[in-house]
């Protein structure tokens, strides 16, 4: 990575795939909140707009944090208690996970919040992103990713952990678990997702190299399963989640835990050594100076 940095590539090739370089600046969004009829509950948080249609079951979370939609303390938390009013609610049967910002579904975790902070800040930040993973991976609900935009490391840690990925086909857009580009590791969990999502041997070449996907790669090797017009993600999400509500929500969510409950108890079983590693991972000398460097290569639009 340090190498990356040094000659401000943009871009670096593996097969077909690329590591991102975005290009775009994105302004802001307002903040809603509404009741409009009698079916439709609309709530709004600071960074989540959530839209339930009782007559459907259906709600769609939106994700409004500009300009990016990193995933900051404030955006962990509020994601997580979403998520968890929703699951309460008898009403919801399914949520639609996706973005309000222009061309981006999330940019992942916030760099800031792990750069030039407090071991208690590092604590309190690795214990809420462990929250959002563990609320959202062994969701009993269905979720749908509507990826309308990029979604680097932690936004596509969401993607992999929703039941189901549709993304825009704009080949500008890209997904994938870029961490080392960064001079990070994804951790173990974040792994684990990847593996139970498109296999091993491409979570192998992807963890080690960056790799960032376009649309139809990601398609290609099953990272996301689906891809649509940018402008039909939301009708399509919604006609797909119809389908889903055609099974019987038992049947369904005994497999869903089935399958994900193995990956979610290792987590369970070791969420406090976790949290140490990463708190002395992220607080060492030459890691922050990796992420001081990725940063200001964010800045000069590098990267
Ligand atoms: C033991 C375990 C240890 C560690 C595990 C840690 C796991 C980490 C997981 C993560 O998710 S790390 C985050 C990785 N994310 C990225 O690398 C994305 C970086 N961003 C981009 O590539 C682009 O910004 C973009 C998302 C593609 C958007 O491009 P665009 O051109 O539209 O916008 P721009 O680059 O100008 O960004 C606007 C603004 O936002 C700031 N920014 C972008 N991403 C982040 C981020 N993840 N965190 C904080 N801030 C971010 C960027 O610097 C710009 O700020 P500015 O306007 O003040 O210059």
């Amino acid at each position: 990575m340090a190498a990356v940095l040094r000659r401000g590539i943009k871009f670096i090739s593996f097969g077909s795939s690329q590591v991102f370089s975005g290009g775009c600046k994105h302004g802001k969004t307002s903040t809603l909140s509404s009741f409009s009829s009698s079916n439709r509950n609309s709530s709004s948080s600071s960074k989540i707009k959530v839209d339930l249609d009782s007559s459907t079951g259906i709600a769609v979370m939106k994700f409004q944090n500009p300009p990016v939609n990193s995933m900051n303390l404030e955006f962990l938390t509020e994601f997580s208690i979403g998520l968890e009013k929703l699951e309460l609610d008898k009403s919801c049967r399914g949520v639609i996970l996706t973005s309000a910002q222009p061309k981006i579904f999330s940019a992942g975790l916030d760099i800031l919040d792990m750069y030039g902070k407090t071991p208690e800040h590092y604590e309190e930040f690795w214990r809420a992103v462990q929250d959002m993973w563990l609320k959202l991976y062994g969701y009993s609900k269905i979720t749908i990713a509507a990826i309308n935009g990029s979604s680097p490391a932690g936004g596509c840690l969401v993607s992999m952990a929703s039941d189901y990925r549709i993304m825009a086909d704009n080949p500008r857009y890209r997904i994938g678990l870029n961490e080392t580009q960064l001079g990070i590791v994804a951790p173990f969990w974040f792994k684990d997702t990847m593996v139970n999502t498109v296999g091993h041997r491409t979570t192998e070449l992807s963890l080690q190299f960056g790799l960032m996907y376009s649309p139809s790669d990601a398609l290609k090797i099953g990272l996301v399963d689906q891809l649509v017009p940018e402008e039909n993600i939301l009708s399509t999400a919604t006609e797909t989640m119809t389908k889903w509500l055609d099974i019987p929500d038992h049947a369904r969510e005994i497999s869903k835990s089935m399958l994900r409950k193995p990956t979610v108890d290792r987590l369970l079983a070791s969420r406090d050594a976790d949290i140490k590693n990463f708190v002395s991972f992220i607080a060492k000398d030459s890691i922050q100076k990796s992420l001081g460097l990725y940063l200001t290569m964010l800045k000069q639009r590098k990267v």
